[in-house]
């Protein structure tokens, strides 16, 4: 890998910081009364490197990819839901449709091989394949396509006007590719990293775990470039890829779900100096987020029991990114608004 940010490129020099904090505490509110929204507010101005970060505009990129995996038997959805999906995105009728009109965000879906080609002009064609290959039999993609999806995710990111990226997915088995990404990324196992995913059943639960385990059985310990070929989807290397992309232009970058985290994660090991750029949007209810989010010692802005992907809790959590910058750039402080400090 070529040209990523410089570790701790995005770190924020001391006074700064100092600076950030004097003005958070200055503005008309009882010290620390807008609570977890002032740390938000702090991570922002820091990445942004100024007390009045501008964060106006939010665009929604979803990765579409299909996953061999889907084989054995491990989700609760067949296949073609992946395609059927990004018809939806692109027809506007899906959550993540609903939810961008309803907090402002563009949309835009990429087709990272999702099994049966699509024909849409809207459509942004990163096709990599007709979906990976199956993981738990061997690597789910050559390291040539690996690095060809997170070279297309970065520009994808970088060709983005808007000022906060959130990231989306879609892609029947990507839970069990995620799993696989974070178990190997993180150590942590695999039974506290498998979920129900789409919805499946006791016996099915048992199945998707076994396999699993045995995929994960096929190497040892792994790089972050090794695990993303072997286990991962084009849609979580494309998204690492952007998330890479956006930090690394001071853009905020908007985690959604499990997948997304496992994207994060990935993204982080590649390049460290991308974690300041990183909002967790969202907790979660597959199984296993709340281990991954304790391993990145990120605390997510919301829990909704939300458990869909495709951005949604990226964008549910887009007001509350955008209001805490607008907080630093347009509330008043006590000096300003001539208003009393405390007794
Ligand atoms: C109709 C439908 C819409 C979705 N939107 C997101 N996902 C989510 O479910 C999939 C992951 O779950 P699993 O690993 O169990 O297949 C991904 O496509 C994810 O984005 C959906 C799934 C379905 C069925
Ligand atoms: O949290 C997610 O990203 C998620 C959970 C279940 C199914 N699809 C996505």
């Amino acid at each position: 890998m070529q040209d990523l940010t410089p570790a701790d490129a995005l770190a924020c020099d001391p006074q700064l910081a100092a600076a950030i904090r004097r003005a958070i505490d200055g503005k008309t509110k009882p010290l620390g009364a807008l609570g977890r929204i002032e740390d938000l507010a702090a991570r922002i101005a820091a990445l942004k490197g100024t007390t009045e970060p501008s964060v106006e505009t939010c665009e929604l990129i979803i990765f579409a990819g299909d996953h061999g995996i889907a084989a054995q038997g491990v989700s609760a959805f067949p296949q073609a839901v992946t395609a059927q999906m990004a018809l939806n995105f692109l027809a506007g009728g899906a959550a993540a449709n609903v939810f961008a009109r309803a907090t402002g965000v563009d949309l835009k879906v990429v087709d990272t091989g999702i099994a049966e080609a699509i024909d849409h002009p809207d459509l942004i064609d990163r096709r990599m394949g007709p979906g990976t290959a199956d993981s738990s039999q061997g690597p789910a993609m050559t390291p040539g396509t690996l690095a060809k999806a997170i070279a297309a995710g970065r520009a994808l990111a970088e060709g983005s006007e808007a000022h906060a990226l959130a990231f989306g997915e879609m892609g029947i088995a990507n839970t069990a590719s995620a799993s696989l990404v974070i178990h190997k990324l993180s150590g942590l196992p695999l039974d506290l990293l498998t979920g129900r995913g789409t919805g499946l059943d006791d016996a099915g639960l048992t199945r998707k775990l076994a396999v699993l385990e045995r995929a994960a059985a096929r190497t040892g310990a792994l790089t972050a470039e090794q695990a993303l070929a072997e286990y991962g989807g084009f849609e979580i290397a494309m998204m690492a890829g952007a998330m890479i992309g956006a930090a690394g232009l001071r853009k905020v970058v908007l985690v959604d779900g499990f997948i997304a985290t496992a994207a994060a994660m990935a993204a982080r090991a590649l390049e460290p100096g991308c974690e300041p750029a990183f909002v967790y949007c969202h907790r979660s209810a597959e199984l296993g987020h709340r281990a991954a989010l304790d391993h990145l010692g990120g605390q997510a802005l919301l829990e909704l029991d939300l458990r869909l992907g495709e951005g949604t809790g990226a964008l549910l959590a887009w007001p509350l990114v955008k209001s805490a910058a607008a907080m630093l750039r347009e509330m008043a402080s006590f000096e300003s608004a001539g208003v009393s400090g405390k007794l």
